[in-house]
């Protein structure tokens, strides 16, 4: 049996891949252990009912190596300080990581199987022993619209995004909660009283999010009743490094050389909890009439879902409540825009913490268990 060795599986990406590898009962097919960054020594978590011992040092190389895989959702910092150590070991195993910092290396490939099955398949048969999980927007971006990328359409793309605040981590989704009950203490008692003014009240809001009792440890800014329309670091061009991400991760992994289709736009962080949506405008080759455009995007995979371009539809099965926790990728609002057939609107929205995260990893495991 494998044995499988997961580090990071306490945070927010690491709890949602071991609900879903529970779901799944991909724990039935492997031997795994858990690895900690700080809890060494404690029990581990409690598995389909079974306990699984102690928890191991994550950063005992010995331990490590003794695994035929490991799956890690620790972040980037742990990735930097491990994998190329134990790779300097003869360790030959498969590394799976949430992590971005190797997604661009030359020895690792991007998995997202739905999208990229063949590839993946080729980077096994070569002997790549290194898979990575996409960024969570470019994963959306695939699920949703990889069918029109398939047929050869798309000759650039620029995706608007509207992130949620679990991209950036647990503690943020509690800061943002805890912003959205500071706004509306500050103002409950005006709320409540007929006579006091709309003007009146937003004006109270503005100074609480003005005011430094506003919570903003995480962020470093107010999200709730503002957005941020930054994500990540700042590039010398101009872009944010998300942004980047965006046209470099989508050629990589659908095998492209770097820029054949050019991806670009801004990345904007709002006030949700886990579900990233995004606007795009798409530049197509030739006029593609717009059904059969709905039935490459409708037939991509079993997840991907077509939204008419109604308002009701729209409202109902387009936006971060009907999607949060689920699999499913809605596309909508697709439609010609004014400036000519080919040049086509749409909006998806996914759950960034899973097809954004989580289950491109447990998938991986699965291939590499399978084969
Ligand atoms: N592919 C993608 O799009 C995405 C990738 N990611 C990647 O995944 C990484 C992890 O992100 P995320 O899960 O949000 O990070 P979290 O901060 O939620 O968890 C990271 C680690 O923090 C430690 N930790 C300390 N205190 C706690 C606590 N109270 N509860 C739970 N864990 C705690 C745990 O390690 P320990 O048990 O060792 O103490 C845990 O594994 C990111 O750094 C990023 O690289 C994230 C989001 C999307
Ligand atoms: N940066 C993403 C989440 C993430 O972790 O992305 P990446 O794995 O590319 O760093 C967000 O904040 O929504």
């Amino acid at each position: 049996m494998l044995k499988v060795g997961l580090v990071g599986w306490r945070g927010m990406v690491g709890s949602v891949l071991m609900q879903r590898m529970q779901e799944e009962q991909d724990f039935r097919d492997i031997e795994p252990t858990f690895f900690s960054t700080s809890q060494v020594g404690i029990e581990g978590p409690v598995v389909n009912g079974k306990t699984t011992g102690e928890l191991k040092d994550a950063f005992d190389l010995e331990q490590l190596a003794d695994q035929d895989v490991i799956i890690t959702c620790q972040g980037g910092d742990y990735t930097k300080a491990v994998h190329d150590a134990l790779r300097e070991q003869g360790w030959t195993g498969y590394w799976i990581d949430a992590a971005s910092t190797m997604r661009m290396r030359d020895d690792a490939a991007i998995i997202l199987d739905p999208v990229n099955r063949a590839l993946i398949d080729r980077r096994l048969e070569e002997g790549r022993r290194t898979f990575v999980g996409g960024n969570c927007t470019v994963s959306l971006m695939l699920m949703g619209l990889g069918g029109l990328f398939e047929k050869g359409w798309i000759e650039w793309m620029t995706s608007m995004t509207y992130q949620a605040a679990s991209g950036a981590g647990a503690r943020h989704m509690k800061e943002l909660l805890n912003q959205m009950g500071y706004l509306h203490d500050a103002v409950a008692e005006g709320l409540n009283d007929p006579a006091q003014s709309m003007l009146d009240i937003d004006r109270d809001v503005t100074a609480a999010l003005r005011s430094d009792a506003m919570p903003t440890e995480q962020f470093g800014y107010p999200l709730a009743g503002s957005l941020l329309p930054w994500i990540d670091s700042q590039l010398e061009n101009g872009q944010s490094r998300e942004e980047w991400k965006g046209g470099a991760e989508t050629n990589k992994i659908l095998g492209y050389a770097p820029n054949t289709v050019p991806v670009d736009g801004l990345c904007v962080r709002i006030g949700n909890m886990r579900c990233h949506a995004q606007a795009f405008t798409i530049k197509l080759k030739k006029d593609i009439p717009l059904a059969d455009i709905e039935a490459a995007i409708r037939d991509y995979t079993p997840w991907t879902k077509l939204v008419p371009n109604d308002k009701e539809a729209t409202l109902q099965d387009l936006t971060p409540t009907a999607v949060a926790g689920t699999l499913t990728v809605p596309v909508g609002r697709l439609r010609k825009l004014n400036m000519g057939g080919e040049y086509l609107s749409a909006f998806s929205v996914g759950d960034q913490l899973l097809w954004g995260a989580a289950e491109p990893l447990r998938r991986m495991l699965r291939v590499i268990a399978d084969r």
